[in-house]
């Protein structure tokens, strides 16, 4: 299959990988069949040397050069004229790779509340059977932001040698208890609407709007709040940043669903890169690559020295922050920032 997006640079290919292999879950759980959506941009080079691999966050897809529209594109700092840009839709969401919603093979229904429990080494482990598959024998940068972060720290201890450079944003070796807990809140906000239990891609939406409300809050920086939230006049009620959150929830049910969420931000909080490799210290000294690990000043959700602590336990790591008052969501904003980050990075000799 090779769909040609209206929205697509000519050098853009959407596919599917189809597995011939059964994912062996952490949870011991066998994944049979399953596939990944993903999108190339630019070409090979003869010698195979300019891979980059962008994961994406939460609730991303595999069209990096969208999201990503300031970092990846013609004249960007990924070029794809100059790179060959890989990016897949991590299984569990809803973008085209095995979900919630597809077909458990034991059933032959959707799996809907059966899919089984994913976490980010999983995910990681899918993603190398679809190098192995598109004959990538070294990746040039891995990057990812958040949850696309914990996935490319998971991938980068077992790439060994195979990996060059791991640009880790926004992200952590192991998920907080405060990240926990607000994961917690959200599928609380989902449970709790009245459809959560049915089984069709509408159930549990209500309760979605709630939890990307919640998530936002979360995602953002009180000072952001105020500089673009507040409100001119004087009122008891209507706030525009109630209707900015309510907004953001809608916004997110029209596009995602509820079990994929689930799903996800479940991942997310059993992100331990240290699982029986004895502690997280050893785990990121394990990776070979050259790290670069990119902080956000205002970040609420992983902090900034959550990012600082992987690059000063990497055996070469480097710490870059970001400067912003836009929160946790500033590494899918600042494209200068990073775009700077990256540049000073590779002219730096580890
Ligand atoms: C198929 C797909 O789309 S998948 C891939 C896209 N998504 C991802 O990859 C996930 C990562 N991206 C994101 O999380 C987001 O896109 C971000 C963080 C980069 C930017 O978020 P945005 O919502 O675009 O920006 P922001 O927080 O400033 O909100 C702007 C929106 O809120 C609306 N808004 C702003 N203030 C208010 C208010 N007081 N009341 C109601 N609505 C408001 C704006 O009109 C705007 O609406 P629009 O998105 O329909 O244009
Ligand atoms: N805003 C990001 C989430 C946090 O990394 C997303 O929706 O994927």
């Amino acid at each position: 299959m090779n769909l040609t997006s209206q929205y697509a640079e000519p050098t853009m290919t959407q596919e599917i990988f189809q597995a011939t292999e059964p994912l062996h879950l952490e949870s011991g759980e066998i994944l049979k069949d399953y596939q990944l959506a993903y999108t190339t941009y630019g070409q090979l080079n003869p010698d195979r040397s300019n891979v980059v691999w962008v994961i994406h966050a939460l609730t991303g897809d595999s069209k990096a050069a969208e999201w990503w529209s300031g970092l990846i594109g013609e004249d960007k700092f990924f070029d794809p004229a100059d790179h060959f840009i890989v990016c897949a839709n991590l299984l569990g969401s809803c973008y085209g790779s095995t979900n919630p919603f597809s077909e458990n093979p034991a059933t032959g229904e959707p799996y809907f509340y059966d899919f089984p429990q994913v976490t980010p080494r999983d995910l990681a482990a899918s993603l190398e059977q679809l190098r192995i598959h598109l004959g990538i024998g070294q990746i040039h940068t891995l990057i990812g932001g958040s949850l696309g972060g914990q996935v490319g720290l998971e991938w980068a201890v077992t790439l060994g040698q195979k990996l060059k450079n791991a640009v880790i944003l926004a992200s952590t070796a192991k998920t907080s208890p405060w990240v926990i807990g607000l994961n917690e809140t959200q599928r609380m906000a989902i449970e709790s609407d009245s459809t959560w239990g049915e089984r069709h891609e509408l159930a549990g939406s209500k309760g979605l709007e709630a939890a990307r409300a919640i998530a936002m809050v979360s995602y953002r920086h009180p000072d952001d709040l105020t500089i673009k939230q507040s409100d001119r006049e004087e009122k008891l009620d209507g706030f525009r940043a109630a209707s900015y959150l309510r907004y953001q929830g809608q916004k997110l049910a029209k596009r995602f669903n509820a079990l994929s969420y689930w799903t996800l931000s479940k991942a997310m909080d059993s992100h331990d890169l240290g699982r029986n490799r004895g502690g997280v210290d050893a785990a990121i000294a394990s990776i070979e690559a050259r790290i670069l690990t990119i902080g956000v000043n205002s970040d609420l959700l992983f902090l900034p020295k959550e990012s600082q602590y992987i690059s000063q336990k990497a055996k070469r790591g480097t710490y870059k922050e970001i400067n912003s008052t836009a929160g946790h969501d500033a590494f899918l904003i600042e494209f200068e920032q990073l775009a700077y980050f990256l540049k000073s990075y590779y002219l730096e000799q580890k």
